[in-house]
């Protein structure tokens, strides 16, 4: 495959990714490649440090070493910023706006078209609600609206932290379709979860444990590999045939200068 190639078809490339949250190593020498047009889900225990990957990708985190090319550019470049969306864990919504004055102020501070705050609240099932005040919605409703401004401005990569946590089963599965119509139109999305069953979902699966990532796969793979049949026991399976975290990735990597220095907002 040549270089040409590889950008085109690779989202996220991450190499010996080294970072640290306050005084302790979260992330160590993590390596991983998200495809284009798919929905990746990542996985793994509280504190296992999802967020802090996801807060490396959208550059919003300090890093120690390593590289993060996202859609072919360092990630944190200036000119990643209307190409990525980024949803946090809290709902980010003003809570004395109407659900459409959030979206419709939004929208214009990312400068997108004035049809896309109808678009996002068709496509997360908000019309019903766009009068309303966000602050006197339910917190799966609010936890869509904050899905609804990252998805303003058409970015060609979605980066979910937990979106489908406090969602009732019925709207998860239609969540879900949406991430799958979005992946059909070529957008990338890297979600993630603690539920497990929510692997099925996926296109592919990053299994993360305690800074590090254990598979890297299709659904379907990482059921065959660990012999079960649901993805539960599959990760319970991987994380013992992996045994226990050796103490050398708790050693602290050393600092390189000037390398990859970001922004934190801990
Ligand atoms: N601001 C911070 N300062 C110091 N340590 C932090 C900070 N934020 C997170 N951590 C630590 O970093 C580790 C990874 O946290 P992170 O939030 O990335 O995990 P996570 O997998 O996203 O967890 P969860 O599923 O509960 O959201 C945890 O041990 C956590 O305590």
């Amino acid at each position: 495959m040549t270089i040409t190639a590889d950008v085109a078809d690779v989202a996220i490339s991450i190499d010996g990714l080294h970072v640290r949250r306050g005084k302790s190593p979260v992330l160590h020498g993590l390596r991983l490649s998200v495809p284009r047009g798919q929905v990746v889900g990542l996985l793994g225990p509280s504190g296992c440090g999802k967020t802090t990957l996801m807060r490396s990708i959208v550059g919003v985190q300090q890093i120690e070493s390593g590289t993060v090319t996202v859609l072919g550019q360092p990630g944190g470049s200036a000119g990643l910023r209307h190409r990525i969306g980024y949803v946090t864990q809290a709902a980010s919504v003003y809570d004395d706006l109407t659900v459409r004055q959030n979206l419709d102020y939004f929208r214009r501070v990312l400068g997108a078209p004035a049809g896309d705050t109808q678009r996002v609240l068709e496509a997360t099932a908000l019309t019903p609600q766009a009068e309303r005040l966000a602050g006197d919605l339910s917190g799966g409703q609010r936890s869509r609206v904050s899905l609804a401004t990252a998805l303003l401005g058409s970015p060609e990569l979605l980066v979910l932290d937990e979106p489908t946590v406090g969602l009732d089963p019925v709207l998860r599965v239609e969540l879900w379709g949406m991430f799958h119509r979005l992946a059909a139109s070529g957008v990338s999305l890297l979600v993630s979860s603690h539920v497990m069953d929510e692997a099925t979902r996926c296109d592919r699966l990053l299994l993360m444990r305690d800074g590090e990532i254990l598979f890297d796969d299709t659904p379907a793979a990482l059921l065959a590999s660990a012999g079960k049949s649901d993805a539960e026991g599959a990760f319970l399976e991987v994380i013992t045939r992996q045994g226990p975290p050796t103490p050398a990735r708790h050693v602290l990597p050393r600092k390189r200068p000037g390398h990859g220095a970001r922004r934190e907002h801990s």
